[in-house]
């Protein structure tokens, strides 16, 4: 069965969390920072961002969300630039806060929302730019050292862990989803079985080019007969349920090591390791009879059944032509009446 991975978008979700909690401690840090020095509206101030935040994670609809979004940056932004441009000088290091905003808002905002976060980006860049320029008049509190540096370390130490959190987040995001990937490439995306090329791939592996004689391993080349008229009788749709039902038969029985992949079309392979001839013979007839006993169940119809041919060949010297043997094993099962096995 196909195990439910995390999406990229659920690791992007994580990762919005973190920043935001972070930004939120951040926050309250200045809260009381500001509490220390007497600033009441600078406490108001940040509580309410801290409300913002929270209403950003709180389910609401979609447009109340982005709205609480919206609030918290561009208040963030306006409030850093009051502080830095208007209220204290420059060297409080509040306008150091929008460096943290532009990495958080590629988290926050969706793809979707991208123009916002382009508006909130430019923003911050202009609190940055306008602050480190001196474009407005200086501020009217001066802090002292300490507090100067009280103040920058809040800011800095939120940002250095807000980038720390991006790093490792991001890291956990992209390896995850190239995991998804190889993960999507090597499936078919129908019965969930590997593929051709990576079953190839495995048998060279396990084989290699070198000639290593038999070794126990058998080769079953399947087919299911009578196919096309499932598709004709009963839609396209019944046929890949079909596929996937007798997938799913196939699989009952094999071992950690063996290999079972969808061949293309209604053609499947396996491979059986260590085993002996009687096994594997006994292998294909449980397969046959359970195909007969568990035909497709369907919901307004009578159940619909469909049998396999199956054609098995040890696996001799060279793989691919093990692989061939077991093919023309199968043509012999198809011209010998179908819904059988025949050995070469
Ligand atoms: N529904 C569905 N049909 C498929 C898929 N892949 C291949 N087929 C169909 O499988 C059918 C194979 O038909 P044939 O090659 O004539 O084989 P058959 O009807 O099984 O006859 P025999 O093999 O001779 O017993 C074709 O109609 C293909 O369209 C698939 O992924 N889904």
């Amino acid at each position: 069965m196909m195990s439910v991975q995390p999406s990229a978008e659920d690791y992007r979700n994580r990762a919005a969390l973190v920043m935001n909690n972070i930004l939120f401690f951040g926050s309250l840090g200045y809260t009381l920072f500001w509490g220390s020095l007497g600033f009441e509206l600078l406490i108001v101030l940040n509580i309410s961002f801290t409300f913002w935040y929270f209403l950003c994670f709180y389910p609401l609809s979609k447009q109340q969300t982005l709205l609480a979004k919206n609030m918290l940056f561009y208040g963030l932004i306006l409030h850093c630039f009051a502080y830095s441009n208007f209220l204290f000088d420059k060297q409080s290091g509040m306008h150091l806060y929008a460096i943290a905003i532009i990495p958080t808002s590629f988290l926050v905002y969706s793809n979707e929302e991208g123009i916002h976060r382009i508006s909130v980006i430019l923003c911050a860049v202009f609190l940055l730019w306008s602050t480190e320029l001196g474009l407005f008049p200086n501020g009217y509190y001066s802090l002292s050292t300490t507090q100067n540096t009280i103040a920058l370390l809040i800011a800095l130490s939120t940002i250095v862990a807000g980038s720390i959190a991006i790093m490792f987040v991001f890291d956990a995001t992209l390896k995850n989803y190239q995991l998804g990937l190889t993960r999507i490439s090597q499936r078919d995306a129908l019965t969930n079985l590997q593929t051709r090329r990576v079953f190839m791939d495995k048998l060279q592996l396990r084989f290699g080019d070198t000639d290593n004689g038999p070794n126990n391993d058998y080769l079953l080349m399947l087919d299911v007969d009578d196919f096309k008229t499932v598709n004709d009788n009963y839609g396209h749709h019944i046929g890949d349920k079909m596929l996937i039902h007798i997938s799913q038969q196939m699989s009952k029985g094999l071992k950690e090591q063996d290999l079972l992949a969808r061949f293309g079309g209604e053609e499947f392979v396996i491979l059986l390791c260590e085993r002996s001839i009687e096994q594997v013979k006994q292998y294909s007839e449980q397969l046959l009879e359970a195909l007969q006993q568990n035909p497709l169940k369907m919901e307004s119809q009578p159940a619909l059944k469909r049998s396999v041919s199956i054609g098995i060949s040890e696996v001799g010297q060279n793989y691919h032509l093990s692989l061939k043997a077991a093919d023309r094993a199968l043509y012999n099962a198809k011209n010998n009446g179908r819904n059988r096995y025949v050995v070469v």
